[in-house]
């Protein structure tokens, strides 16, 4: 009797042990899977935190700014901001026109003078007639006054090529609204610098651009090289450039730098956003690659020189 007590204690004693044991291992397979789930998902914060990391280096190549002028964020209304800088010798080198040829030089930024709805109207323009085409990579222009645009390595004439369908990409109004914003800008442009708007004419080229992140196949896809617009153009004597889209919102890089000796100042893009400047090497400047989205924007220019003159774009 006391054997079998003793067999039976000791019987329930391996139970025991048993339980013990098999309860000890489902705790460390538990923990085991506990430990490689939180394993895995360290491994991915950690991978995801490297991605970012590499992604702010790369896009923190091309940012040399030191200086914001305009952020993205701020709103530039009912003044323009302006800030002057000494004019460059380049305008003794052209006949001088009094009214119009630059004594002051300078750079302006305004957000008063086109509402964010009529950029939008454009900004549908300028995807809708680039859809029609487009380059293979980096900037894609569409110059309504003559009518180019960019088409895979080359320009195509949209007015020869599209022939009546024209119509389906761009109205009357839409051209109309393009002449009031570039009598809104010549406006402003003549108030900031002391000039007689009527001695100051719209000048080639005048365009659209659309610029992505895709890889430049031509030089004419090149757009961040630093230049002056008074040698790229010739006949620009003042710059201004419409955005139609928002830094940090519908893509990323892509701001606008004028390049000082000691400085490399930014003005962020803004839907709506008019920046105007003199075009002579007092403002050098370029634009940063753009790293996501697409960035739209209009060049309206104009020239002192009557001969340079061009008319408003309008519908064959
Ligand atoms: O789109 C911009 O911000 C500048 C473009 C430019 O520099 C140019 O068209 O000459
Ligand atoms: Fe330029």
């Amino acid at each position: 009797m006391a054997l079998l007590r003793q067999r039976n204690a000791q019987s329930s004693n391996a139970a025991e042990i048993e339980k013990k044991i098999k309860r000890g291992n489902a705790l460390r397979q538990g923990s085991a899977w506990r430990w490689s789930r939180g394993s895995a998902a360290l491994l991915l914060v950690a991978l995801s935190l490297c991605g970012l990391a590499v992604w702010l280096y790369v896009t923190s190549l091309d940012s040399d700014v030191t200086e914001t002028l305009v952020s993205r964020a701020e709103l530039v209304s009912p003044q323009p901001r302006v800030y002057p800088v000494e004019c460059s010798d380049d305008y003794q080198n052209h006949k001088r026109y009094p009214g119009c040829t630059p004594q002051k030089c300078g750079r302006g930024v305004t957000d008063s003078i086109v509402k964010r709805e009529e950029a939008e109207v454009l900004r549908r323009l300028a995807e809708r007639g680039l859809a029609l085409a487009g380059s293979e990579g980096g900037a894609s222009i569409l110059d309504l006054h003559s009518g180019a645009l960019s088409m895979g390595k080359q320009f195509v004439n949209i007015y020869r090529y599209f022939g009546d369908k024209i119509g389906d990409v761009f109205t009357k109004e839409d051209l109309q609204l393009y002449r009031d914003v570039r009598g809104r800008i010549q406006t402003v442009i003549a108030e900031t610098f002391g000039l007689d708007p009527t001695l100051m004419y719209l000048t080639k080229p005048t365009f659209f651009s659309r610029i992505n992140s895709t890889v430049a196949k031509t030089q004419h896809d090149e757009y961040w090289h630093p230049h002056i617009d008074k040698v790229t153009y010739g006949s620009f004597d003042y710059t201004s450039l419409l955005y139609l889209s928002d830094y940090g919102s519908d893509f990323t890089g892509g701001r606008f730098v004028f390049m000082d000796q000691n400085s490399n100042r930014t003005v962020e893009p803004r839907a709506g956003r008019v920046s105007f400047f003199s075009s002579g090497s007092e403002n050098l400047h370029r634009v940063e690659k753009v790293t996501w989205g697409s960035r739209y924007a209009i060049t309206v220019s104009f020239t002192c020189d009557p001969a340079h003159a061009i008319s408003d774009p309008t519908l064959p």
